[in-house]
């Protein structure tokens, strides 16, 4: 459902909100920005955008995606909290820290906001408004059919999915944004041939526009020593990023590793699977793919980025069901292009 082909007609790069968020960074030029929040509001605002965009429009999507930032961010602190009920199962009835309480009340939040925009979209569709085609038109196209005799399909799947690609999507690629600006504010040497190449294929008197990303082949291989460095689920294989007799240097960030390899997202080489592998493998792979080119391509040719006098870099890991920087990246933005209009 979410291959390149059916982005290519249901996908919202958020373009507007992105310009924003520059325009933002612009305004606090001198001043330390923590790069992981607005990172998470920009993937947030995409997801929703592209799953229900077309549906819910003007204030009610700005107060709907308020909400559903409040709801996420508590479930995923909620998935990553140790659970003393899954140490000693005997104890999970009496869900000693409430942690099973507390997922249900967010479940039921998430349930009132798909209502909502469900509703809509079926009074939408009674009172013959044409719209644009979202993820959900195809939930529902989907719910409609039925499934088949083994499958069914109902409303409570189209929630499920939509949970699913909302929780699964936002937090892993809004923090692998986050470690690759830490990575390469870390490599002054990195960030200067991002920007080179950026440079070459943008130019300094334009703005990075999705149809660039293709042509970053050197950016793509930040995104990939990224995603080894730093494997967004914990879930994966903890061994696979660090194995010395598979990567040379193994810790170093290095993306020349990947320029001309044989690693990509597909999973089939058990050294290098961060979207997981198989059956189980992650459904939002092209999408993440856009968004986080997107996204580190216009931080990186926007702004040079350093940090705050007297603070060191640190590039460890919090774990939790993702894993996020344990201290949030704050850096300094620098504007880096020649026309201050480029920032509006
Ligand atoms: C850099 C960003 C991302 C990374 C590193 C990532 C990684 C993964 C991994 C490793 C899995 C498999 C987990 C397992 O083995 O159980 C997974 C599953 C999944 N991901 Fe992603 N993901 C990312 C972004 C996204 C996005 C943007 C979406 C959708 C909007 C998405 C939707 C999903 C869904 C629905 C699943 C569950 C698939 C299933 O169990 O059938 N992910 N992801």
């Amino acid at each position: 459902m979410l291959s390149n082909t059916t982005l290519d007609s249901v996908y919202n790069s958020g373009e507007k909100k992105l310009r924003e968020t520059v325009g933002y960074f612009y305004s606090r030029v001198g001043s330390a920005v923590n790069i992981g929040e607005q990172m998470f509001l920009n993937v947030l605002n995409v997801i929703t955008n592209t799953l229900w965009g077309g549906t819910v429009e003007g204030d009610e999507r700005a107060g709907l995606g308020a909400e559903f930032r409040e709801v996420v961010s508590e479930m995923t602190e909620l998935m990553g909290k140790p659970n003393v009920s899954d140490f000693y199962p005997g104890l999970a009835r009496f869900d000693l820290q409430g942690v099973e309480k507390q997922m249900a009340g967010l479940a039921q939040r998430f349930d009132v906001i798909f209502e909502k925009v469900i509703d809509q979209r079926l009074r939408m569709e009674k009172e013959g408004v044409k719209k644009s085609i979202d993820v959900l038109t195809f939930l529902l196209k989907l719910k409609d059919e039925g499934g088949d005799s083994k499958t069914p399909f109902t409303m409570t799947h189209v929630k499920a999915l939509l949970v699913d690609m909302v929780v699964g999507g936002t937090d892993t690629s809004s923090n692998t944004v986050e470690f690759a600006l830490a990575e390469i504010m870390h490599r002054p040497e990195v960030m200067k041939k991002a920007q080179q190449e950026l440079e070459a294929v943008v130019g300094k008197h334009n703005i990075v526009e999705e149809s660039h990303i293709h042509n970053l082949p050197y950016l793509q291989a930040v995104m990939k020593e990224t995603l080894r460095l730093h494997p967004a689920p914990a879930t994966t294989s903890p061994s696979m990023p660090k194995d010395p007799s598979i990567w040379v240097n193994p810790l170093v960030f290095d993306p020349e590793r990947f320029l001309n390899s044989k690693w990509d997202y597909s999973g089939n080489d058990f050294n290098y699977f961060p979207f997981g592998s198989g059956r189980r493998i992650c459904a939002g792979i092209a999408m993440a793919e856009r968004m986080v080119m997107h996204s580190l391509a216009t931080l990186v040719h926007s702004f040079d980025w350093t940090l705050p006098q007297g603070q060191k870099l640190d590039l460890s890991e919090k774990f939790g069901i993702v894993l996020k920087k344990k201290i949030p990246s704050v850096a300094l933005p620098t504007p880096r292009l020649s026309d201050p209009a480029l920032y509006d």
